[in-house]
Order: C-alpha cells, then structure tokens, then sequence
C-alpha cells in the first residue's frame, strides 16, 4: 500500500488547482481521474458547447447580414467542420492542462476509477485505483456528475445521446428530438436549429423551470421565432423506426418522429462510483453534506465542485477550490451569478420576482425592456429586458435577471454590488459608459416601483 499526504479524486474544474497546490506545499499528492482532465466542463460542458455555440451565432448573424446593409449570398453551415473546430480547440486546451499537471513535481497523476473506503477517524482512508490500494489522511473530492437518464419506456431499446455522444457527432441530424428544457436543452435546441435541424424541445412543464414567467415568455418566443418546436408534455415511450424514433407524449398529444433523441433532464452525482464504503453523509438530493469550508462528515475528507451541491456551474466548483486555499474563506456566503447561454443570453443573480413577493420585504422594482436600450437598438438586438430587484428599506439590492444582448456579462456587476454589500443608491448614482447595455443598470434604479 503507498502512503499518500493527500488524494485528489477527480481532475474536473477544483482538483488540479487543490492538486497543484498541496504538492507545490510539499505534500506528496495524488490525483486519481477516470476519464480525462478537466473533466465536464473541458471536455464535454462548458468550453466544447461555447466553441459550438459560437458558430451558431455566426451563421445566424450571416442570416441576417442583409438587415444590417451586407450582403453575404446563401449561408450554409458544414456542421462537420464546426464540430472539428470545436475538438481541435478542446484537445489543445487538455493537452496544456495535462502538461501543467505533468510538470507539478511531487503530484502523480493516475488513471482509473477510485473508490474509497473511509477511515471515521479520518487518519487512514483507503483509496483504491486499478487494483491498487493507497492510504492518506486526506482526500478531497472533486468528482461531479453525469446526466441524469429518466427511466422512459423504450429509451434503453433506442440510441439516445446524452452532451457526451451529442458532441461526437459528425454529421448534422435531420430532426434533433430534446428531452429537458433546462440549461443543456435550451442551449443545444437553439444551436442544432441555427445549424439547420429541425429541433423539437419537450419541456415537460415548462422551459427555463426556475425562472420568471416573463422571462419563459420572451424565451420561448426567441426560440420559437427561429423555428424551434417547444412542446410542454413529458415522453411517454420510444420506439425504433426505420430511420429515426418515434416519442409518444404523456399528454396524448401527436407524437413527434425524429432522428436523433437528447436527453437533458438534470444530473445525477458521481458519489456512487466510489463505492459502498465511502461513508459520507449525503442530503435527500444525493449530494455530500459540507461544512463551511467543504468538511464532510468524515474528518479529513473534503468535497468541491457539484457534488457538494453548493453550486453546479464551473465557475463554483472553481472557486470552491480557491477558497478551500485561502482560509478562513467559507462557501456560506456565495453570492452565485450565472449565465443561459441561448442567444442572446439569460444572465441572472440573487431573487427573482417568485421569491421575491414570497421574502416578506418591501420590494421595488427596476425594469426595462431591451428594445428601449439605445445599444441593443443599434445592434438590432432588442428581445430580452433587464430587471433589478431590491428592499425598498434597506437599500439592498436582492436580485437581477438580464435577458439579452451581453447579459452574461452585464449581470455581473449586480452580482459584484452584492457580493460587496453596496446598496442600489451607489449603483444608482455611477457614471456608466453610453452607448453600452449596463448604462441602463444606474438609470433604471433612478425610477424604482413597488413590486405588484
Ligand atoms: C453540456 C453542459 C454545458 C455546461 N455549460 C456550462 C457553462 O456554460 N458554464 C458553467 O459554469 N457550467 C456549465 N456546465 C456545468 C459544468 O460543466 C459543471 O458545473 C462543472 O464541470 C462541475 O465541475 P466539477 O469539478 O464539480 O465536476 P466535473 O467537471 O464533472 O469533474 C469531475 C471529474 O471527476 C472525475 N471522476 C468522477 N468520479 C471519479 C472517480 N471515482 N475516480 C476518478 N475520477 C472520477 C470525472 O471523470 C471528472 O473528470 C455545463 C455542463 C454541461 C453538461
Ligand atoms: N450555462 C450554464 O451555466 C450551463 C449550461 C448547461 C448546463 N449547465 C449545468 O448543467 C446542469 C444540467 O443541465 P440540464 O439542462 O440537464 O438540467 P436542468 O435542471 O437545467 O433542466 C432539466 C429540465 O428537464 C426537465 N425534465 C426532467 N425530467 C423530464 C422529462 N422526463 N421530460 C421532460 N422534461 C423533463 C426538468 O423539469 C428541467 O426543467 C444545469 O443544472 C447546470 O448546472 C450549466
């Protein structure tokens, strides 16, 4: 058995920085991954469906050049080279985080899938990878998740794809069938569409679930206005046919007949690869119970990233990792901003008018719609609004959601004013920069209403 000072397991979006940083602090580290560096975000999530996206945006916009006094002739999209740019992008990036890891003296990097048995008194856990048994007393968990597939009549019987295979296809499908319309749903939908699938959403009860009912109203209406089929009834079986599938819905409604079938319904923890025997406490969700400062209940073991289930974006499992290292920093008091990547954009932070009205406070409102800001006017990008809530007693500001051109930038400056603890007044009262889309942001809280 080798004697570790620490484990990582799981090289996804907090472990290689941790890893990094405890042998860089002279403790003799491993770090276990069993797929590849980088893990969802690098190498399925984030940065692949980014780099997709961009193409997306460009042949939309190539479609629309003429409005804009250019002319471009016919657009087409070779989706197999937009698929190559998007791998020749992300094994370039891998392979510079594999040769950052690789160059980290004191860290052994090893491939396989660990599993862990728990030491309750926190001094010997064992962590086994490939046959071999390692002992330390610490490890830290970094191992996310993977997509949650619902148990539908017929699925397993039919090819279905998850982001994973979704991202390996080579040709463009002729008829992409979504199931879910959260995050990867929206995102994906929108994308297959603009490369020219015909692309049917079943949303179950409804697209964009967390949010506004204005918001899902401006969203389905962007979706829609491209030729998106958003339908709000579940699956009710799947079956083969000669060139595609067929989905029978559970509201009785027409079926829908595709070629391709995503699943995108929500995602499920990797806790269960590590074995019977971790003996972590986990919540009703299924995620690892942490303290402040990521300590499960075994001592000794920490948890990072989504499967502490204080975050399920790249950016909070990346700062889990930066707060775990600069101590006395607690996850408590995150403030999570965070961006829909359809185009244009859901940026979105703190309350949003549901929780609002349910909080108690004295609300007032500040809201605009996008066709009434002077840059998305110039740009011919005028769907979405901006809106900001905020305690008309104390000052605080409680909550933005920025549907449209820059959202997923704009927003972060709420998200910066309430992480800082600055009421709407100072926001009210900034110089902002004309013509930009966060000009709106100090004019808007100059004409605040009461929350109806
Ligand atoms: C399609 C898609 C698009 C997304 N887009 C965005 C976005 O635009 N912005 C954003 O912020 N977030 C996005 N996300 C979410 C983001 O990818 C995750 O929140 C983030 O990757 C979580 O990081 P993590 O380190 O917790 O887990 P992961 O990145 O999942 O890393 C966990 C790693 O652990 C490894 N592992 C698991 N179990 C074991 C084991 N037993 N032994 C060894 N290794 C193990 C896995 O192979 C993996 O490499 C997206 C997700 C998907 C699926
Ligand atoms: N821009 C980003 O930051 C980004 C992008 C993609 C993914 N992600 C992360 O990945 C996670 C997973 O994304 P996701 O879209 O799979 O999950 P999600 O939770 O965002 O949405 C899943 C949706 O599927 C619905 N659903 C569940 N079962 C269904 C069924 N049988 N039929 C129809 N609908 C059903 C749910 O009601 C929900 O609305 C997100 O929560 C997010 O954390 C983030």
């Amino acid at each position: 058995m080798t004697e570790y000072d620490a484990i990582v397991i799981g090289a996804g979006q907090a472990g290689p920085g941790v890893a990094a940083a405890l042998a860089g602090d002279g403790q003799r580290t491993l770090l276990v991954e069993m797929e590849q560096v980088g893990g969802t975000c690098l190498n399925h999530g984030c940065r692949p469906t980014k780099a997709l996206r961009a193409s997306a945006v460009i042949a939309h916009q190539a479609r629309r050049a003429s409005e804009y006094g250019v002319h471009t002739g016919e657009v087409t999209v070779d989706f197999p080279a937009a698929i190559q740019r998007v791998h020749t992008m992300i094994d370039g990036m891998r392979q510079g985080l594999r040769d950052w890891l690789d160059g980290v003296d004191g860290l052994d990097l090893v491939s396989g899938t660990a599993t862990l048995v728990g030491d309750p008194a926190g001094r010997a856990h064992q962590v086994t990878v490939g046959g071999q048994t390692h002992s330390t007393g610490k490890v830290y968990l970094d191992v996310g998740g993977r997509a949650a597939v619902p148990g539908i009549d017929g699925l397993d019987a039919v090819d279905h794809l998850t982001e994973v295979e979704l991202l390996q296809l080579t040709e463009l499908p002729r008829h992409l069938v979504v199931v879910g319309g959260g995050y990867i749903g929206l995102e994906f939908g929108q994308m297959f569409r603009r490369f020219g699938a015909e692309v049917t959403i079943l949303a179950g009860s409804g697209i964009a679930g967390r949010e506004d009912p204005d918001v899902v109203d401006a969203l389905t209406e962007v979706l829609t206005g491209e030729g998106v089929s958003i339908r709000n009834t579940r699956p009710q079986r799947v079956s083969r046919t000669d060139d595609g599938l067929r989905v029978e819905l559970s509201d009785g409604s027409e079926p829908v007949v595709g070629s391709h079938l995503l699943v995108a319904t929500g995602r499920h923890s990797n806790l269960d690869l590590l074995g019977a025997d971790h003996g972590l406490e986990t919540d009703e969700r299924g995620f690892v119970t942490i303290g402040p400062r990521f300590e499960t209940s075994l001592p000794g073991v920490w948890a990072l990233g989504d499967v502490n289930g204080h975050g399920a974006f790249t950016h909070t499992a990346y700062q889990d990792s930066q707060i775990l290292l600069s101590p006395p920093r607690t996850v408590t008091d995150r403030v999570t901003t965070y961006a829909m990547f359809t185009d244009p954009p859901l940026g979105r932070v703190g309350m949003g008018l549901t929780e609002a009205r349910a909080s108690g406070r004295r609300v007032l409102k500040a809201e605009v719609p996008m066709s009434s800001v002077s840059r998305a006017q110039l740009e011919g990008e005028t769907a979405g609004l901006m809106r900001v809530l905020v305690d008309g007693d104390t000052e605080e500001i409680l909550g933005a959601t920025i549907l449209g051109l820059q959202a997923d930038d704009v927003v972060q400056i709420i998200g910066l004013a309430i992480q800082a603890g600055i009421g709407y007044p100072t926001v009210r009262d900034a110089l902002p920069i004309h013509p930009t889309v966060a000009e709106f942001l100090p004019s808007i809280l100059g004409s605040l209403t009461p929350l109806d």
